[in-house]
């Protein structure tokens, strides 16, 4: 039998709650539990609802308000996630004195004017992957942030999950002994995505503003404090059969040197052409670790001089919920990450720095360069498909 839309929301929300009531067991507590961390969320779209899902299943964080551009899309995905306040206009959220810390999960290129809004109204800001389309727009917003001394994180989630901590820890401590190679790749198919879908937007599209920099952050977890020294990039780009202009890249294919250990390397590739394993290896002189599924991960696979071991990190239950995204209650390890950020008073989460937001920036803005710069100057841009293969030294 067919439930009626309210039933059904209700029943989610009692499954919700009891499932926050089953998390506080398993998942560590903030301090100051008792005030909980209010959360403003930007964007209304596909992430967004993930997001706000985990927030409510998050102990000690809830969500005080939501913004879409338009207000009645703002209204019905406040009456979805069992949000007080909702609002037509980015504007009004940011200004809310309800709002602790303000979520933007809107495409990329919006990203920076909504981030400066935010830190200039002194709001802790949280923004989805990439932070923005550029690395000056980066540098920007943290200097902004260092300036008006406001918390701010760009929201690279896998490095929250404990599976990926324990990664950092074990090569960390030197159980794979000195990193050499972190190889890895991250696809999925695109064949399903409409001409309106963001993946084929010319400003903010295309698979590395999507996916490289999961790829990117599995480099500098490995070789802890480094930079990306040489990189090289090839690639093609892509555009859905009804569109004639602006192709996006598609598959990029990257190789890098790091700066301080030159011993050390990172090769991976990125494609919207097929859903590819997603499996990463640190590879190092005395062993290896492997992650399946990296960006969201709860397997470790490790091999070293004392055998092969396995460590698992599952994820908390998630059967109360649908996501649009598999494993998406893995948002709730950076969620409370940042509120015992907050709650401390700090700036940035140890987890993922702001330097590492730079670095990053600085990459994905090279590969892109490297892929798509090219075939543009060549004029090959209303191709429907385009090669290029380049190499550049990083210049900094
Ligand atoms: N961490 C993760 O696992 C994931 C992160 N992401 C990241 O989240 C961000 C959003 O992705 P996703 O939710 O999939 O995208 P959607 O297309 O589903 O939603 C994007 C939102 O952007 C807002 N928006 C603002 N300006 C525009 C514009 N000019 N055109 C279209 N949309 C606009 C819309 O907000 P409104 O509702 O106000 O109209 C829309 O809801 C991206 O940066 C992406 O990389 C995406 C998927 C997974
Ligand atoms: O962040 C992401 O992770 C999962 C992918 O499927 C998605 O496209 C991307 O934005």
């Amino acid at each position: 039998m067919m439930l009626p839309r309210l039933l059904l929301r209700q029943r989610q929300s009692t499954l919700l709650r009891r499932a926050k009531v089953a998390n506080a067991r398993t998942l560590t507590t903030v301090e100051d539990a008792s005030k909980p961390i209010r959360w403003g969320i930007v964007g209304a779209g596909s992430i967004s609802k993930d997001f706000a899902k985990a927030v409510n299943f998050t102990q000690g964080a809830e969500i005080s308000a939501v913004a879409a551009r338009s207000a009645s899309k703002a209204a019905e995905f406040a009456k979805n996630h069992d949000i007080p306040q909702s609002y037509g206009s980015y504007d009004d959220l940011i200004q809310d004195p309800n709002v602790d810390v303000v979520y933007i999960g809107t495409i990329a290129d919006t990203h920076a004017p909504l981030a400066k809004m935010s830190l200039l109204h002194h709001k802790p800001t949280v923004v989805e992957k990439p932070l923005t389309t550029s690395f000056q727009e980066t540098k920007e917003l943290i200097d902004l942030a260092k300036r008006n001394q406001v918390f701010f994180l760009e929201g690279m989630w896998s490095r929250f999950f404990p599976a990926m901590k324990k990664v950092r820890q074990l090569i960390a401590d030197g159980a794979i002994g000195q990193p050499v190679m972190v190889s890895g790749d991250f696809g999925w198919s695109t064949q399903g995505c409409d001409e309106h879908h963001r993946i084929w937007f010319p400003a903010s599209g295309g698979m590395i503003y999507d996916v490289a920099m999961y790829m990117a952050q599995l480099g500098l977890a490995a070789y802890e404090g480094d930079s990306f020294y040489k990189v090289s990039a090839m690639g093609i780009t892509q555009q859905p059969t009804t569109m004639q202009h602006h192709p996006v890249d598609h598959t990029a294919l990257v190789s890098c040197q790091m700066e301080h250990n030159r011993n050390g390397f990172l090769q991976f590739h990125v494609t919207g052409q097929a859903s590819t394993e997603e499996r990463a290896v640190f590879q190092g002189t005395k062993g290896r670790i492997v992650l399946e599924n990296h960006h969201v991960p709860s397997k470790i696979q490790l091999y070293n001089n004392d055998g092969a071991q396995i460590l698992e990190f599952p994820l908390p239950d998630d059967s109360f919920a649908s996501w649009d995204h598999a494993s998406s209650i893995g948002f709730t390890y950076q969620i409370e990450g940042v509120g015992k950020a907050l709650r401390e008073g700090a700036l940035e989460c140890p987890e993922f720095t702001w330097r590492e937001s730079l670095e990053i920036a600085r990459m994905l803005e090279d590969i892109r360069g490297q892929v798509i710069g090219t075939a543009e100057d060549e004029g090959e841009s209303s191709e429907p498909e385009s090669e290029t293969a380049s190499v550049a030294r990083y210049g900094r």
